[in-house]
C-alpha cells in the first residue's frame, strides 16, 4: 500500500469518529455564524510572487520537524512578515496537525487560511468552514474524479476555494476538467515522498493562463522562489524551511522581498 493510500485510510478512520461527535447538522448550524470566507484567488493574482507559509509540525517524510507550541503565534510571525495565504496542516496522525490549529490561527490573524488536509468528503468542507478556513487543499491524486468534480462544485458554493494539487500533466488535465481556477503542483510526490524541484517547469505549461499556478514544496529560500518564479508561479508554498528556521518572520518577509522584485511585479 502506498504511503498515500495508508494516509487516507487514517483519514477516513478519523472523519468516522468527528462525524459520530458531531453531525452534519450541527456543523451546518454553526456555519451560519462563520463570516464568508475571503477571496483567496484575488489573493494570490495580486503583482510579484505570493507567499503561502505553512503551519507544519511533521511530516511523513522526516517526522517531527517542529513543536510549535504556539501556532497562532507563528502565524503572527507569517503574516506580520507579509503572507498573502497562510496554510494550516489539519491532518493528524502523520502531520501532527489539528482544526484547534486552524480555528486558533483564525482568532489571530486576519489573512486568508488554508485547510492543508487530504478531503475526501463534504464534511470536511463544513469542518474547515466553521474553523475559519478561505480556502482548502483537495488533491487530485487522493480522489476519483467524480469525487473530485463534487468536491470542488461544493467548496465553491460554501464559499471556500478550492487549491487543487497536481503533480503531473495529467492530473492537471483532471483538475482543469474538474473546474479548478487555482492549481498547485506539488514537488513531492505522494507515493514516493521525493522532492523534484524540476516537478513544477514540467507541469506548469499545462495550466491554463487563466489559473492561479502554485509551486509547492521544497523552498528552502529565495534562490528557490525565483527559480519557480521564472517558471511561471504565481505563488510558493513553503512549509518546512519557516517551520525549522529560527525567525520565521524574516524568513517570509525575505522570500515576499524576493517576490516584489520589479522584474516579478510587471508580469502578467
Ligand atoms: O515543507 P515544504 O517542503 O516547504 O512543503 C510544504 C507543502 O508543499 C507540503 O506540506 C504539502 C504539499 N501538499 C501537501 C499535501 C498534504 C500535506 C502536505 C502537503
Amino acid at each position: 500500500m502506498s504511503v498515500l493510500d495508508e494516509i487516507l485510510d487514517g483519514v477516513r478512520e478519523d472523519l468516522a469518529a468527528r462525524q459520530a461527535a458531531t453531525p452534519l447538522e450541527r456543523l451546518k448550524e454553526m456555519a451560519e455564524s462563520v463570516p464568508r470566507p475571503q477571496d483567496v484567488a484575488a489573493a494570490l493574482r495580486r503583482p510579484g510572487v505570493q507567499v503561502i507559509a505553512e503551519v507544519k509540525r511533521a511530516s511523513p517524510s522526516k517526522g517531527a520537524l517542529s513543536a510549535i507550541a504556539d501556532p497562532a503565534a507563528l502565524a503572527r510571525d507569517y503574516a506580520d512578515g507579509g503572507a498573502a495565504l497562510i496554510s494550516v496542516l489539519t491532518e493528524r496522525r502523520r502531520f501532527a496537525g489539528s482544526l484547534e490549529d486552524l480555528a486558533a490561527v483564525r482568532a489571530e490573524v486576519p489573512t486568508p487560511l488554508l485547510r492543508k488536509d487530504f478531503v475526501v468528503s463534504s464534511y470536511q468542507l463544513w469542518e474547515a468552514l466553521v474553523h475559519g478556513a478561505d480556502a482548502v487543499l483537495l488533491i487530485v491524486a487522493a480522489l476519483e474524479q467524480d469525487a473530485l468534480v463534487s468536491l470542488v462544485e461544493r467548496a465553491e458554493s460554501l464559499g471556500l476555494t478550492p487549491l487543487v494539487e497536481v503533480h503531473t500533466e495529467a492530473e492537471v488535465e483532471r483538475a482543469v476538467a474538474a473546474g479548478a481556477t487555482v492549481i498547485g503542483v506539488n514537488a513531492r510526490d505522494l507515493t514516493t515522498l521525493k522532492v523534484d524541484r524540476g516537478t513544477f517547469a514540467r507541469v506548469a505549461p499545462a495550466i491554463p493562463d487563466s489559473a492561479v499556478k502554485i509551486a509547492e514544496s521544497g523552498v528552502r529560500g529565495p534562490h528557490d522562489l525565483l527559480a519557480y518564479a521564472g517558471s511561471g508561479a504565481d505563488a510558493v508554498l513553503v512549509g518546512e524551511s519557516l517551520v525549522v528556521g529560527r525567525h520565521p518572520r524574516t524568513a517570509v518577509a525575505d522570500l515576499v522581498t524576493a517576490g516584489a522584485h520589479p522584474a516579478l511585479r510587471d508580469r502578467r
